[in-house]
């Protein structure tokens, strides 16, 4: 336990409790039994000698019971049990077996409902409540790169735990947890769309590609009648066992580009009659590809996506498992053990790694490491972790090599945005360079760290002239610094998509902004890194779900930081705000590729304050170098905006009001956890408890606070504005003058924009 100022840290006693009980179960080599349950005493030597030897995977584990709300506990989520167990070490052998009475061993017929519950969606998990329902172990920091970026960049005020998660969110969760209703499962739009379409399309113009019967009956039914342009030059040559780096723009099939070659090599190794009930786990047993993804939705994403063309294959069970932070290690551990792909994290993946020789080994005789987002995969957050798992992969079994000779697996790299040098590099229109430690180059450092097969593997770029989806129209709306809220509501109601993601560069602006418009009647949900895993599914389902049934609402809109710029595929997505100028061009074109997909239309629409016009103008200059009308410039009607301006100031407070209080009640609750902790219960210690907390980033803050009558008042208020219809009167456009200069905006011969294009809804 981690002690503070030298005294012992106190937990909360159902935690102690339950610790306590852990400590003494599975002791290796303890004399006595791990645990004995008051109704049924068993000693030790009862069991010796009359237990059966068991496997642990034939063990009846149970899920650890945990109390409502862990604080910082959340490393224990997702443990399981067993009781009775007695371990015997042979210290010759270096072995461990397990012993117990037969009451405590699967039965078969149990164990086969087990295989079944394996090849459920991960998502399923929380059905079962095996679920990591608060933050990320701390261990598994620097899963997501971007979380990592996330954290740096917010300040001390925003860490008191979220809005979303100690408040609206918690309070659902309980609801459902009385319904019993706990599945999540935000890309099950994709599944539904895809498999509705499928009652079997005509694929022969996949004919060429020379697929196995299964894995085209298998597009078939998902709809997929042909492939598309990085499917269709990236599968030959990943079938003739070349190692390839990928590169094709956002929405353009990707997944299946490097997918339906990994199907392909299963497929051709099973023997056809493979069932997954009588299937066993192997020590033995390879998965096929170890696919890399920076962030945790991408990684569920595309064990989906997998999941999904594994369920058209008729005669063969293929089983897709992630490895990411947020659900529980033990059970991903058990899961590895039959995988034919994994889909990881970085950071959970050299967790299951480091711990487990035997993971390693296995992962060493893969045929296929897919690293999928790799210039932010192999970017610096995760750089250390990559080239950890790299490392092990490679690391030779002969003690007097340090690294194996050859690599026998293909690598398979793939982005819809690659560093410029490297992509002329690939191609081979510059020399190599040696010069590998410009942070710019680490790509290209940890390109060679892959160790391809080949000298030079073979790179594919889908569309070398344009990196935007053919589909996509962009745009700029102009606004005052202090106004962007006020243009995101106008835009939003004047806009009339489905499904909206507003891309914001904080997490403290995601949070108001959602607040505010949530207060707004907008159906706003917010992502972010800082939120629990869990409720950061939830959030993607909520935005998912819009329109599905008659409960939910017709439109959604997501307000999210770059966690969720990267690959995310949710269908109906029709509109990108980007609130905040993104950071770099890839970014631009990460975020702006979460519509317009696969063929579908789209709408990506920058807003821009004065300060950021140098931003957009470099933006630009990047995204667009040849083209002078990619990006207009929109124009909306001011004085509807302005008469917006009364709720929104109303929304704002109230979201500010709720935010604060809510924190107020963390911070709060910090300082009652301190004084538990540092063993101090009188008053007077209090503000010395509340200085330790402000150590470790809490703040506290008195003047923000609101009355609840106060807050009342703002809602009535806000309430009767929201009643009383707007009057549109009469159009008055943004008052600019001629389509704005492209050209003119590169140059920087102003400092502001000019021009209109007289409505959101792009119809000039
Ligand atoms: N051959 C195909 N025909 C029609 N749709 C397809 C085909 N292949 C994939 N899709 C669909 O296209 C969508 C985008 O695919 P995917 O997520 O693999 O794109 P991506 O290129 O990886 O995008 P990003 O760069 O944003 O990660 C998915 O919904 C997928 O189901």
């Amino acid at each position: 336990m981690t002690t503070l100022e030298g005294k012992k840290r106190k937990l909360p006693p159902k935690v102690a409790a339950m610790l306590a009980r852990k400590r003494m179960k599975l002791q290796p080599g303890s004399s006595t039994t791990p645990k004995v349950t008051a109704n049924e005493p068993r000693p030790s030597s009862e069991l010796r000698e009359r237990g059966k030897t068991v496997r642990l995977d034939q063990l009846k584990w149970k899920e650890v019971e945990l109390p409502d709300r862990l604080d910082d506990y959340e490393g224990f989520f997702g443990l399981e049990e067993v009781d009775d167990v007695e371990i015997v070490r042979d210290a010759a052998a270096s072995t461990l077996t397990y012993k117990t009475h037969t009451e405590n061993i699967l039965s078969d017929r149990e164990r086969q409902e087990l295989q079944k519950q394996k090849q459920k969606p991960p998502h399923e998990d929380y059905e079962d409540k095996d679920v990591n329902e608060e933050s990320p172990p701390p261990d598994a920091a620097g899963d997501d790169e971007e979380e990592e970026e996330e954290k740096a960049e917010v300040d001390n005020e925003e860490e008191w735990g979220g809005f979303d998660s100690d408040s609206a969110e918690d309070n659902d969760m309980e609801a459902d947890e009385n319904t019993g209703d706990f599945g999540i499962n935000p890309f099950q739009g994709l599944v539904e769309e895809s498999l509705d379409a499928s009652n079997g399309v005509d694929v022969s113009a996949w004919a060429q590609l020379q697929l196995s019967q299964d894995s085209l009956a298998s597009l078939s039914r998902l709809g997929f009648a042909k492939p598309t342009a990085i499917q269709e030059l990236s599968i030959p040559e990943i079938m003739a066992g070349r190692d390839v780096i990928g590169k094709a723009s956002t929405g353009s099939g990707k997944t299946l580009a490097f997918g339906i070659p990994i199907f392909e090599r299963i497929l051709g190794q099973s023997t056809g009659d493979e069932h997954p009930e009588t299937e066993t786990p192997s020590e033995e047993h390879t998965p096929t590809a170890l696919v890399l993804s920076p962030t945790r939705e991408l990684a569920h994403q595309i064990t989906k996506h997998l999941q999904l063309l594994a369920s058209g294959v008729p005669n063969r069970t293929i089983r897709v498992v992630p490895v990411t932070g947020g659900l529980s290690i033990q059970k991903q551990r058990r899961l590895l053990s039959n995988a034919d792909i994994v889909v990881g994290t970085p950071g959970r993946m050299w967790e299951v790694m480091g711990d487990s020789n035997g993971v390693i080994d296995q992962l060493k005789r893969i045929s296929f490491l897919v690293v999928d987002e790799a210039d932010r995969l192999l970017s610096e957050g995760h750089f250390k972790e990559v080239e950890d798992i790299l490392d092990s992969l490679d690391k030779s079994t002969d003690e007097n090599e340090t690294v194996s000779q050859e690599s026998t697996r293909q690598t398979l790299v793939f982005s819809a945005t690659f560093h410029k040098g490297l992509q002329q590099r690939l191609k081979g229109s510059k020399k190599r360079d040696t010069r590998f430690l410009d942070p710019k180059e680490s790509m290209e450092y940890l390109i060679k760290k892959l160790r391809f097969k080949e000298e030079r593997p073979k790179f594919l770029d889908a569309n070398p002239e344009e990196q935007m989806a053919e589909n996509l129209k962009e745009g700029v709306l102009e606004c005052p610094a202090m106004e962007k809220d006020l243009y995101l509501y106008a835009t939003l109601l004047l806009n009339s998509s489905k499904r909206t993601i507003v891309f914001s560069n904080s997490i403290h602006a995601v949070r108001r902004v959602t607040a505010s418009l949530q207060a707004l009647n907008q159906p706003a949900v917010a992502l972010h890194s800082h939120m629990p895993q869990k409720a950061r599914l939830r959030s993607l389902e909520r935005f998912a779900a819009a329109g599905a049934n008659s409960k939910s609402a017709a439109r959604s809109i997501l307000i999210a930081t770059d966690v969720a710029a990267r690959g995310l595929d949710i269908p109906d997505t029709e509109t990108i705000i980007h609130y905040h100028v993104p950071q770099t061009a890839d970014f631009y074109v990460h975020r702006s590729g979460r519509t317009a997909r696969a063929g579908a239309n789209g709408k990506s629409i920058m807003l821009c304050s004065p300060e950021e016009v140098g931003g957009v103008r470099r933006l630009i200059h990047k995204v667009h170098p040849n083209s002078k009308s990619a990006i207009r410039s929109l124009g909306i009607d001011r004085r509807l905006v302005g008469k917006l301006k009364g709720r929104l100031t109303l929304a704002q407070k109230i979201a500010n009001a709720e935010l604060s209080n809510a924190k107020e009640k963390v911070n709060d609750s910090w300082v009652d956890q301190a004084k538990e902790d540092l063993g101090i219960d009188s008053e007077e210690e209090r503000d010395w408890a509340e200085k330790e907390g402000r150590g470790r980033g809490w703040q506290k803050s008195e003047k923000s606070k609101v009355g609840s009558a106060e807050l009342k008042s703002f809602r009535r208020e806000l309430k009767a504005l929201l009643q009383t219809k707007i009057n549109t009167g009469f159009s008055e456009r943004y008052p600019t003058t001629g389509d704005m200069d492209i050209e003119e905006l590169k140059r920087g011969l102003h400092g502001d924009f000019i021009g209109k294009v007289p409505n959101l809804e792009w119809n000039s």
